[in-house]
């Protein structure tokens, strides 16, 4: 004969069916809110908003070389991309003196997987509107930025071979699109960059800085040789030590040397001060680049 369950029994057992019931409802919940939280921050728009500017707080900004501030500036949320396609870049606006707004074009050297901010590399020219208005910036001052902006678009394996032509702070642009193509293990575009500048001290984004948020050009050719070359041209090499790279300015012949012909899927981008691109268009041309595979930023 079954002997009957005591009372104590049958208090245990329903302590034991509520407190698992309890567990699995704490997990349940647990779970739950993850998968919020988790479909909220997907849904995040990104900051960027190509018909409107908006102002971003400067929180970081050092002086890289003599004239070259590195700023990073702090996005609405943590947690929020910046939002800009490779390739693409994105305009800041300040009010000019004369109460006319000056606008012009920067591209982050930070990768849009960053989130909460963005870093960019700029150079200050003593007469130059935009430059003035950064070299006075101070953190916690805001920049009104819109984007994204520009007529490239950078797709995974859309030519075998990018040639580019960098002046100055031209390296901006090819630094995204190289950074974009070396991280996806996917592509499998060769880029060779020829980065002309005045002096050694005006190469920007070439050794890592102290506050950096990617790896730069020595430390990108060092970890892909295979796929990534760059030659630097100077106007002034250093008289103190020896210099291997390009004296003068870019020359056609040193773009027929370093780059692949015409005609070999490969596409040549340009960006630098407008003598430098005026005089790189020509030698293109002349070595038979067509329009299609040129492109300036
Ligand atoms: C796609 C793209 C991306 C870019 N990204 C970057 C970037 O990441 N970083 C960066 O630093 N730049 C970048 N630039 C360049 C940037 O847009 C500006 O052109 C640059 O900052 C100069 O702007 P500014 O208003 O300071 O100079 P401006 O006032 O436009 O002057 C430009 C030049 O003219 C000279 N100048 C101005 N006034 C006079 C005068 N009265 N007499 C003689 N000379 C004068 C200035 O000294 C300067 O050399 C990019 C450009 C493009 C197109």
């Amino acid at each position: 004969m079954d002997s009957p369950v005591s009372a104590q029994e049958v208090v245990q057992a329903a302590f034991f069916a509520a407190y698992w019931h309890i567990l699995l409802a704490l997990a349940l919940i647990v779970t739950l809110v993850q998968a919020l939280l988790w479909a909220r921050r997907k849904s995040r728009k990104p900051f960027l908003n190509p018909e409107q500017f908006q102002p971003l707080p400067c929180v970081e900004k050092t002086y890289i070389t003599h004239n070259t501030v590195r700023l990073r500036f702090a996005l609405p949320r943590p947690d929020q991309r910046l939002g800009l396609p490779t390739g693409q870049h994105i305009s800041f606006s300040v009010k000019g003196e004369d109460g006319k707004d000056i606008i012009r074009s920067y591209t982050p050297v930070s990768d849009d997987d960053l989130l909460g901010a963005v870093d960019f590399v700029i150079k200050i020219y003593p007469q130059g509107k935009m430059s003035q208005a950064i070299a006075k910036l101070q953190v916690g001052d805001t920049m009104l930025m819109r984007g994204p902006k520009g007529r490239f678009t950078y797709q995974p394996n859309m030519v075998q071979h990018f040639g580019m032509l960098a002046g100055g702070t031209g390296i901006t642009p090819m630094y995204q699109v190289l950074c974009a193509i070396l991280k996806n293990p996917k592509d499998k575009t060769k880029v060779s960059l020829l980065y002309g500048n005045l002096t050694e001290d005006d190469i920007l984004l070439r050794k890592a800085s102290s506050r950096r948020s990617a790896q730069e050009l020595d430390e990108l050719v060092a970890m892909h040789g295979d796929r990534l070359t760059v030659h630097h041209v100077l106007n002034t090499p250093p008289i103190d030590k020896e210099w291997h790279g390009g004296q003068g300015f870019i020359t056609k012949d040193m773009i027929q040397a370093k780059f692949p012909p015409p005609g070999s899927n490969c596409m040549v981008l340009r960006c630098g001060p407008t003598p430098m691109c005026v005089a790189m268009r020509q030698h293109l041309d002349e070595l038979g680049y067509p329009e299609a595979a040129q492109f300036q930023f």
